[in-house]
């Protein structure tokens, strides 16, 4: 007589390895960045996150880098604004949202033109979920019309 259920049946564990795949996916898809809030950073046990984390959570904000600076990881982006007065109400529009926030990016305004912006955790010396955040809702601010036409980014 032939024992049933001895041997995994592989079809039904590749299906399964499937589903669980694309589960996995999904909630890393829609667990939307930008709807989060940003959190105190006083709390003792912050920590900054491991590379690999980071370099995870950086596919859901494609539009910045993750750079290294002197060991200690930061989001980076940088935009080509029409003219310094724009920059300037560019600066405005990001630190209305950093305020709501309560989180705060390093904002450059270099060579009258560029603004580039550095997200990072000053409390822990690297990246924590607050940058990606606050990465987010920057990306879902309406600059268009302060940017340069010319060469944007
Ligand atoms: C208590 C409050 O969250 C902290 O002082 C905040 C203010 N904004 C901040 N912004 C950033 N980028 N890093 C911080 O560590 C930080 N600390």
């Amino acid at each position: 007589m032939k024992r049933k259920g001895k041997k995994p049946n592989l079809k039904l564990v590749i299906a399964i390895e499937m589903v669980d795949h694309i589960a996995h996916h999904c909630l890393f898809e829609f667990s939307d960045l930008s709807t989060k809030k940003c959190v105190p950073c006083n709390s003792e046990d912050l920590r900054p996150m491991t590379k690999e984390a980071a370099n995870e959570l950086i596919q859901k904000i494609p539009e910045w880098n993750l750079v290294n600076e002197d060991g200690m990881l930061k989001l980076h982006r940088s935009w080509k604004v029409k003219s310094f007065t724009k920059g300037m109400e560019f600066f405005q529009v990001v630190a209305n949202v950093a305020e709501a926030e309560g989180y705060h990016p390093d904002l450059h305004l270099v060579e009258w033109n560029n603004v580039k912006i550095d997200i990072w955790t000053h409390a822990v010396g690297g990246l924590t979920e607050n940058d990606f955040i606050l990465a987010a809702k920057i990306n879902g601010l309406k600059l268009h019309h302060l940017l340069s036409r010319k060469a944007v980014e």
